[in-house]
């Protein structure tokens, strides 16, 4: 080093060694030191061996100043900025203190109500919600050997209860630490007795009861050396209350330790416990969670073996409970899951009477999916249609409800004779409700429902359409009683012709086939209901067997009524009796879809009066009512969409061919 710099060096080491120094100036000149160090070390002027070494002296001696706390030659440095920030943090925890005293304790309900059941010989009320330690009043093995609690161990008083029995009380030695409540030697050095919780328990709460604590490995000021908390329980401990203690008082129920799987989870098994107990003892009290991995994999072993034989027989198993999420509902292979989300073929199943499924096996000859189709075809949704939507059509609703509801309603005097068509043919005018009708017997008749429209026999499932009539057949006879819709049937059972399509005329057969067992079959609960506007068309052998034929004509004046009405009642209108009266009037030959028609026209007379440019601002309560006015301008382009001369081929067909009066 330069000459200036050792005259600098030994100036500061001067006044290190000299005691003059305050600790401020000291850690000046240790840094100075440090740096004048580098600064040689830098410039070639030691060794790197060299400067490591005198840099590792300096800092050290620099960093005991600056953590020293004693005031005359440290900096205090490290208390000084831990002081800084703790005096900027709020902490009331000086301030809190618990109002659970030895005094009070007694006084708390549930401890009162433990006693009581205790006294009474029921199971102790105790809420195992945040605690996990088990303590029994049998006393085994201890300082005194065979010792219980019946008699109160020494250090403990005995204070009587209102209730007559008595309650051992820990003495201010206890408190202190000074006897071992339990052990009742009054010695520290106790090995660690085993509690379990007997019947024979002294009425009274042991003191480890109230006092234990929370967590099982924690050591500290409790009365109850954790060493002597290590519960094993060898015999009569089954279906015998678990007693917890608890800091949390307001959180104490009832429970019972049944030893369910998450308690056992939770909780040390018994082998845990012992290897526990044997650590606790081995390391002279102090609990450890360290375990070796054969201790790890005993308790392994002893967890699944305790699982098993609890399922079977709750045999000597430990008995704490602790309680969690889900922890009293059953699981295991006994137990049921139910998704939320149920399958196709869980509705499948669930849908088919118990009596039925060996029927399934009938579909196991049939593609999945074509299944799967007609399952999907089943009427489930859509808006509900009660019988007074349907406007007039009075004959053709009572006999549908005689033919449909009541059988499934008693099945027992709907026998024989009585026994209901297995067929039904609507038949009328486009737009007369026949539709309606087949959606509301799929909502009033409780059946299952399918609701197929022939022409997706024919043109969807082109070549499988055969294979469809059959698969929906053989569903329908698995969910009876069913009802099978079929829309649009002049398409499926037209007159065979020598032209027609072969496909198509294999479907026909099929359905023929298909419709005729279910007519034969007694058992059988299946109704068909075909609807056409266009009866004449059908094939006679399907006319036979559709034996109900029902005209749905087109609405009466009285049923045009309804129908305005109906739908008036859903939007703002002023329609005065006579005005209505002249509506019904000027709608005569109109079928209800004309009427709905009518009216949807109508609605929109209020829309048209509102200039173009009022549209997009105004209010939806301004818009004017419906008025006649608006009927009488509907009037204007809807017409009837049923002619006369088709009216009188109806009436014709009806005349011949159908069941009305
Ligand atoms: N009797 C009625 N009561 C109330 N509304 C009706 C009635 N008849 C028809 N309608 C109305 O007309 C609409 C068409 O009816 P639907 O589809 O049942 O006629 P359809 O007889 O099946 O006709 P298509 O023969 O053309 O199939 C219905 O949605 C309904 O709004
Ligand atoms: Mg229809």
């Amino acid at each position: 080093m330069s000459r200036a710099h050792l005259d600098e060096w030994q100036r500061r080491s001067f006044d290190i060694s000299s005691g003059s120094c305050t600790p401020e100036q000291t850690a000046d000149a240790y840094r100075a030191h440090i740096l004048s160090i580098q600064y040689a070390w830098a410039n070639a002027e030691l060794s790197p061996a060299g400067a490591a070494s005198l840099l590792r002296t300096y800092t050290e001696r620099y960093a005991a100043v600056l953590d020293s706390d004693d005031p005359y030659k440290g900096l205090n440095n490290y208390a000084e900025t831990a002081l800084h920030l703790a005096r900027n943090q709020k902490n009331h925890s000086d301030k809190w203190e618990s109002s659970l005293t030895l005094e009070n304790v007694f006084n708390l309900s549930c401890v009162q109500k433990m006693i009581q059941a205790r006294s009474d010989g029921c199971a102790l009320p105790v809420d195992p919600a945040d605690v996990n330690i088990s303590v029994g009043g049998e006393v085994s093995g201890g300082g005194e050997k065979g010792s219980s609690l019946s008699g109160p161990p020494s250090g403990l008083k005995q204070e009587p209860l209102a209730h007559g029995h008595s309650v051992p009380l820990p003495t201010a030695e206890m408190a202190r630490g000074d006897i071992n409540p339990i052990s009742g030697s009054g010695g520290l050095e106790v090995a660690p007795p085993r509690f379990s919780l007997a019947q024979n328990t002294p009425k009274g709460l042991t003191g480890s009861t109230i006092f234990g604590h929370n967590n099982f490995g924690s050591t500290g000021n409790a009365v109850v050396p954790q060493s002597n908390v290590a519960c094993t329980s060898r015999s009569n401990v089954h279906n015998q209350p678990v007693f917890f203690s608890s800091t949390n008082p307001s959180k104490r129920k009832n429970f019972y330790g049944s030893g369910t799987e998450s308690s056992r989870s939770s909780f040390p098994s018994q082998g845990e416990q012992e290897l526990r107990g044997r650590g606790l003892r081995g390391e002279e009290g102090i609990s450890t969670n360290f375990r070796s991995a054969r201790e790890q994999f005993i308790v392994d072993q002893q967890k699944k073996h305790s699982h098993q034989g609890q399922r079977g027989s709750p045999g000597n198993v430990f008995t704490i409970t602790k309680k969690c999420l889900g922890a009293n509902r059953s699981r295991g292979a006994s137990s049921k899951f139910i998704s939320p989300m149920p399958r196709q073929e869980e509705d499948l199943k669930d849908n088919t009477p118990k009596d039925m499924q060996p029927v399934d096996e009938r579909l196991k000859n049939f593609e999945p999916k074509i299944i799967e189709l007609i399952m999907s075809e089943i009427m489930d949704h859509g808006p509900p249609v009660a019988w007074d939507d349907i406007a007039g059509l009075e004959f053709a609703k009572a006999t549908i409800k005689e033919i449909v509801v009541w059988p499934m309603l008693r099945p027992d005097i709907f026998t024989g004779l009585r026994g209901p068509p297995k067929g039904i043919l609507l038949f009328g005018p486009p737009g007369t409700g026949k539709t309606l009708i087949g959606k509301c017997i799929a909502c009033q008749s409780g059946a299952t429902f399918f609701s197929i429209s022939a022409s997706s026999l024919t043109s969807k499932w082109v070549g499988e359409g055969e294979k469809m009539v059959r698969a929906l057949f053989a569903i329908a006879r698995c969910h009876q009683p069913a009802v099978i819709f079929i829309d649009e049937i002049d398409s499926l059972l037209s007159q065979r012709t020598d032209g027609e399509h072969d496909s198509s005329r294999r479907i026909k057969t099929e359905f023929l086939v298909q419709l005729d067992g279910a007519a034969t079959s007694a058992e059988d609960r299946i109704l068909v209901v075909g609807a056409t506007n266009r009866p004449q068309e059908i094939d006679e052998a399907a006319r036979r067997r559709l034996a109900k034929r029902l005209y749905i004509p087109l609405p009466e004046a009285e049923a045009r009524r309804q129908i305005v009405t109906n739908l008036m009642s859903h939007e703002k209108s002023q329609l005065g009796v006579d005005e209505m009266e002249k509506v019904v009037q000027g709608t005569e030959g109109f079928s209800g879809a004309d009427m709905t028609q009518l009216c949807r026209e109508a609605a929109l007379g209020p829309i048209r009066s509102i200039s173009l440019s009022d549209i997009a601002t105004i209010m939806a309560e301004q818009v004017r009512p419906i008025l006649y006015s608006d009927f009488q301008e509907a009037l204007k382009t809807v017409r009837p969409s049923v002619s006369s001369k088709d009216l009188e081929l109806y009436e014709e067909w009806n005349k011949t061919f159908g069941c009305g009066r």
